[in-house]
Parts: C-alpha cells; structure tokens; sequence
C-alpha cells in the first residue's frame, strides 16, 4: 500500500482500471523435446484467449480487468481478431544450437513492450499485471536466469508444464547446452535475452522498464515474468520500485530470482501455469489495501 501511493503519488490511490496482458512468443530450443507439450499449444492458446476461454479471462472477468493479448512472436501467421499484432518474427530459433534471436531482434521486443506500457497508461489503466505464452519458455526462462546469476542449470531448472524425470534432465542439459554455445555476456542484459531468451520475455522486461517510466505499477506472475523483471532491474535498478509479486510458482528459479529483486509474493498456492494467471489472482488483495487505506476507522476516528 506505501508503495502503491508512492508510485500514483495518492495516498489512497484509485487502482479501478487494470488490465492483464499477455506476451505470446514460440521458442525453436522446443525441437530438442523441453516440453511436455507441443508447440502447437501456443497458437492454440492465443486462440482461445481471443475467445476469452483460457484461466487469465476466467480470472479477469472475475476480477473487472481487461486482458490484452500481444503476439510478438508465435509461430501463427494468421492471427485471430482480438490479438495485438506486434510480431517481430516467427519464433525464437533453437538455442541449443545458435542464437535464439538477433540482437536487434531482441532491442526491437523490447521496444514493444515499452510503448504497450506507455499505452496502457494513456488508456487510463491504474493498475497492471504482466504474463505470458510460449511453450518451450520454462528452459528459455531458466536459461537466462542461470547465464545473469551464475546458479548452475540443475539447481534451477523445473518441471514447467510437467514434464518427468527424463525429460527434466534433458532440458538441464539443455540449458547447459544453450550457455556453452552462445556464451551470453552476464553483464549485458539484452545480449543474454537475444542468446537464450525469448521474445515475449524481452518484451515483458520492456514492459516493465515502460510501466515504471510512466509510474504505471506492475502485477509480475511466475517464473517467466519474473526473468523478464530481472533483467529489467539488471538494465535500470529502480524500476523494482515499480513492481509487485503476486504467487510463488513451484518452479525452483522463481524464489531465488524474487529474492534476488527484493521481492516477497503475497500468494503461495504452488501454481505453475502462467499466462498472468496468479497476477490477476493478486488484483483483489490491491482493491482490499486501497479500501482499508479509505475506510477503515483510526484510533484518532475511535478518539483515543
Ligand atoms: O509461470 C510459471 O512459473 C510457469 C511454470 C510452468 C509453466 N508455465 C507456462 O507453461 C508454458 C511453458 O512451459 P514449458 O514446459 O513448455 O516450458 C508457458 O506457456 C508458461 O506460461 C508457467
Ligand atoms: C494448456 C496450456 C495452457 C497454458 N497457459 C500457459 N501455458 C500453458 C501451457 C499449456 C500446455
């Protein structure tokens, strides 16, 4: 709540209008078997955003929050009405064996999430969460999260959609993989996003620097975001005054990376399924902390 009113400048800010967007990219690392689900799934889900059945539109309409759907680099090439057509390619490139992207590739999403942030706020949106859509994101999170922290691959590498013990083991080869052949620079950010990243998680960490630059408070969710937010807090330390952790994912990175921001996450409910869905689950413990701010009587209203 005192971050709330720092970041509006209210001491009871008005927080009615939030929106959800979500960031849909493909990731080529999906062809060495990262995931246990095809990457169909992506497009798949983009559809169903757009006809509002996925849990981040159940979870809004329960809410009163907009969901906006920013496809910058799915694998579709035809997109359905509803969805914000940014693509900058069509998906990353597999990371196992080169770059997953161009370095102005990784710029130029990083970009879109910084005018997507800049809209909103011209929009009238008080309050944002961030998500995202890619399969294959989990080991391309994970990558960029071992490559900007050192933390070996095995210690933080998860399940992500479920996948098992050999697979698992795998996907932290992978990862290994990954760093060895592109041997991202720890220090710069964008070199590691355009290396082993994704293009949803650049734009997420453009959407974050974007919201912070218009005083725009930001609803982070699980792992995903979460690389994308370190990597902007890598970039420009301050905009982690801007952000906000809603749950704790049950992937292994996700706490280390909180911990790493300065983050604590207001729900532990061992959820893993992204799209912004335990973000928009947070909305209403932020409308509960602006009403008590407004109406809940002080010892000086009791007169003591
Ligand atoms: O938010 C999380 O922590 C999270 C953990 C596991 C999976 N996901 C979602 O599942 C997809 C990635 O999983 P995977 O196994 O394909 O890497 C992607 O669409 C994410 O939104 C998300
Ligand atoms: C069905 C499904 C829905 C998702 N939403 C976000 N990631 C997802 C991954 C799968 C597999």
């Amino acid at each position: 709540m005192i971050r709330l009113a720092g970041i509006t400048g209210e001491v009871v800010p008005d927080i009615g209008r939030k929106a959800m967007v979500v960031f849909c990219g493909d990731h080529g690392v999906t062809a060495e078997g990262v995931s246990a689900y095809p990457p169909e799934v992506t497009g798949l889900m983009i559809h169903n955003f757009c006809k509002g059945g996925a849990a981040v539109n159940v979870l809004s309409r329960n809410v009163g929050a907009q969901v906006k759907v920013v496809d910058v680099g799915s694998s579709l090439r035809e997109l359905p009405d509803g969805v914000v057509d940014r693509k900058v390619r069509y998906g990353t490139a597999n990371m196992a064996v080169g770059p997953a992207m161009k370095r102005a590739e990784a710029e130029k999403a990083i970009q879109i999430g910084i005018e997507i942030a800049k809209d909103l706020k011209v929009e009238g949106v008080q309050l944002a969460g961030v998500g995202e859509m890619g399969i294959g994101n989990t080991t391309a999170a994970s990558a960029v999260a071992s490559a900007m922290t050192g933390i070996p691959a095995q210690e933080l590498v998860g399940r992500g959609t479920g996948i098992d013990e050999a697979t698992w083991q795998q996907k932290v080869e992978i990862v290994c993989k990954s760093l060895a052949v592109n041997q991202p620079d720890r220090v710069d950010a964008i070199d590691v996003l355009a290396k082993v990243g994704g293009l949803e998680i650049a734009a997420m960490t453009g959407f974050v620097l974007g919201a912070a630059s218009v005083r725009l408070p930001v609803v982070i969710d699980g792992l995903i975001s979460t690389v994308a937010a370190f990597a902007a807090v890598n970039l420009s330390s301050d905009v982690r005054q801007y952000l906000f952790a809603s749950h704790l994912s049950v992937e292994p990175a996700h706490r280390i990376l909180l911990d790493r921001i300065g983050l604590e996450s207001l729900i532990d409910a061992k959820m893993r399924l992204g799209e912004g869905s335990g973000a928009v689950l947070s909305f209403p413990m932020f409308d509960s902390a602006v009403a008590i701010a407004r109406e809940m009587a002080t010892f000086a209203d009791l007169g003591l």
